[in-house]
């Protein structure tokens, strides 16, 4: 049977009575739909017991985003949990993780300069320090991310390089709606108008991969292009587009290797953020 947990101690004690078994943990901010759910199926191949911590953290959001206005029903989450049978789920309130304003900050270095890193200035600060509390509280042996948030999910791997924590990290990849949509906790804030055009998202991601795929090198051109699919089909604004090079994740002009095509489109309520991976010499074109 589940069990539920609102406060440090009792995840404790609920994981005490099974020492001896692996633990898997997928870190949430709730609101859970099935890319969630595929991060729960990878988390139980992986541990003999699955934990999922539902927490919207405050320390992660910048002044003018969306905190408030960030989807939340614990209830209905329990059950998505309960029929995917998880074994635990910690859901702290903000006391209860943050009982005190944190004196200490970590800070990033170059993994934090590009994509998200500027354009949430402060983001991944919060998400390591709440990544690092939740591996303390859970101590889990491994931690399941998506590559939906694939500046996310690296820089996890080098925190718990750089920390050693004791964890391997498990990266799970996009689940997407049948119209291609990355699945997504705040596509319900989107209008039903923004929802009907925000698979040209990652129809334009597809188009990159393919021009690329089919030869085209130089990324200013693929970018234009990505950028005039997504401006002709959407009302939504291009916030980032950016092409590295896989998986260093450098900027590049001329693209001679595999490379990573990062978007973000800002609708009028909701910031969605999507990822592809072009593998230069891949003819069948599957995502890795
Ligand atoms: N479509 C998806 N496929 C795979 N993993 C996903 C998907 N959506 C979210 N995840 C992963 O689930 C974990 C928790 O993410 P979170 O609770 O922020 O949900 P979200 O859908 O990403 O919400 P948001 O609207 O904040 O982007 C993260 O590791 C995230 O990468
Ligand atoms: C990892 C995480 C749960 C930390 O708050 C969050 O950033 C998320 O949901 O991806
Ligand atoms: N899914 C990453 C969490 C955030 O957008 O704040």
């Amino acid at each position: 049977m589940m069990k539920t947990a609102g406060t440090i101690e009792e995840v404790r004690n609920i994981l005490e009575e099974h020492r001896g078994d692996s633990i898997a943990l997928v870190p949430t901010m709730g609101a859970l739909h099935e890319g969630h759910m595929a991060l729960v199926d990878t988390a139980r191949r992986k541990g003999d017991i699955v934990a999922v911590s539902i927490f919207v953290n405050p320390l992660q959001f910048g002044p003018d985003e969306d905190l408030d206005s960030y989807p939340r029903n614990l209830e209905r989450d329990l059950e998505i949990c309960r029929a995917h049978g998880v074994d635990v789920v910690f859901h702290p309130s903000e006391d209860e993780m943050y009982p005190k304003a944190p004196e200490l900050e970590l800070r990033l270095r170059t993994m934090a300069s590009i994509l998200d890193g500027v354009r949430r200035p402060g983001h991944f600060e919060g998400v390591v320090t709440v990544v690092n509390k939740l591996f303390n509280i859970v101590r889990p042996d491994f931690a399941v991310f998506g590559e939906k948030d694939r500046q996310q999910l690296m820089i996890i791997q080098r925190m718990v390089e750089d920390f050693n924590h004791d964890i391997e990290v498990v990266g799970v990849s996009t689940e997407r709606e049948s119209d291609g949509l990355a699945k997504s906790s705040r596509n319900v804030n989107l209008s039903d108008t923004e929802r009907a055009e925000a698979p040209a998202i990652n129809q334009a991601l597809e188009m990159g991969r393919g021009l690329i795929q089919e030869g085209v090198s130089d990324a200013g051109e693929v970018k234009e292009r990505i950028e005039a699919h997504v401006t002709d089909h959407t009302s939504g604004t291009i916030d980032d587009l950016q092409i590295f090079t896989h998986p260093d994740l450098n900027p590049v002009q001329n693209i001679d290797g595999d490379v990573i095509i990062f978007i973000a489109v800002k609708f009028a309520r909701t910031r969605l953020i999507d990822n592809m991976m072009v593998i230069k010499n891949d003819q069948n074109n599957d995502e890795r």
